[in-house]
Parts: structure tokens; C-alpha cells; sequence
């Protein structure tokens, strides 16, 4: 589940109680992520921390040995059909130098056009190129289509 709202603490349980195994909140939405981290495994599920665009990566950085999956943000939260930021990508990169085996996804305006190069500064553009022609393109997809065989 990605909660892009406020006070993230407030549904932990109510989305395990609901089924959910992983959940994703904003950093900027809470005043400790540190909690909110534990509280998250505590009630079964995997934890995944989202920046907005305006949001450094670095401010992310001390809470990735900890979480599960980073999700960096390429449109502003807020509406569907924006243009995909790709001023966001260098992100993913530096992540992915810095945190070898975290997963990081992307959010916002993905799609035939972008897609490449989400996987490309993520380290693994090969193995993705050949699945890239199975659409539609949701970010589980790019997951799964980016391991190694
Ligand atoms: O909630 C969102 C942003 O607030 C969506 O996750 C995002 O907009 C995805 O939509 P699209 O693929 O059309 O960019």
C-alpha cells in the first residue's frame, strides 16, 4: 500500500488488519519515521519510505537500512496524467549505488516513454529491455522484470 497521507501512524493497523503485507509512507508525513518503522513490523508488513520531488535523497538515506523499499516520487502527490520529472532519476542512481539490494521503485508519469530510463539509472537495464514490450507497465512489473534470471 502507498499511504500518500497525513499522519501515516493512523492506519498501520487498520491495513493489516485489512490484508496489506507492505506499507509505504511519506517521510515529510511524519514527525518520526523511526516509530512509525517499527510500529509497521511490529504489525506484520514490509515497510517502504517515499520522498516527494522537493525531498533530498540524502534525507531518506538514514532510514535505508531499515526499510524494504524506497519509492522516489517523479510527479508532485496530488493527481494522475503529470509529466514524469526526470531531474528525479539521479535519485534512484545514487540510491542504488549507495544501497546495493534495497528495492526502489518510482512514482508519476511513467510509461512507454520513461520507462527506460527509470531502469537504466537504476543499474539494471538489460534484463528489462527484454520484457518491456509486455505492457502495461506497472511499477511491480518493473520490479520483477529487473531481477536477474
Ligand atoms: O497519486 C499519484 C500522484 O499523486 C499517482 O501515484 C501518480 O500520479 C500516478 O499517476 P500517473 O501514472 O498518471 O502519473
Amino acid at each position: 500500500m502507498h499511504m500518500m497521507v497525513f499522519r501515516p501512524e493512523q492506519w498501520v493497523k487498520p491495513m493489516a488488519v485489512a490484508g496489506a503485507n507492505q506499507y509505504t509512507f511519506h517521510l515529510e508525513a511524519t514527525e518520526n519515521p523511526g516509530t512509525l518503522i517499527k510500529d509497521i513490523r511490529e504489525n506484520g508488513m514490509k515497510v517502504g519510505l517515499a520522498i516527494k520531488p522537493g525531498t533530498t535523497v540524502e534525507y531518506l538515506a538514514p532510514w535505508a537500512n531499515q526499510i524494504d523499499m524506497a519509492l522516489v516520487m517523479t510527479v508532485e502527490p496530488g493527481f494522475g496524467g503529470q509529466k514524469f520529472m526526470e531531474d528525479m532519476i539521479p535519485k534512484v542512481h545514487w540510491l542504488r549505488t549507495q544501497f546495493s539490494s534495497l528495492d526502489i521503485e518510482v512514482d508519476g508519469g511513467v510509461g512507454p516513454d520513461t520507462v527506460h530510463k527509470c531502469a537504466e539509472w537504476s543499474g539494471r537495464a538489460l534484463s528489462f529491455q527484454s520484457k518491456l514490450k509486455t505492457a502495461p507497465y506497472h511499477l511491480g512489473d518493473l520490479r520483477q522484470a529487473t531481477q536477474p534470471p
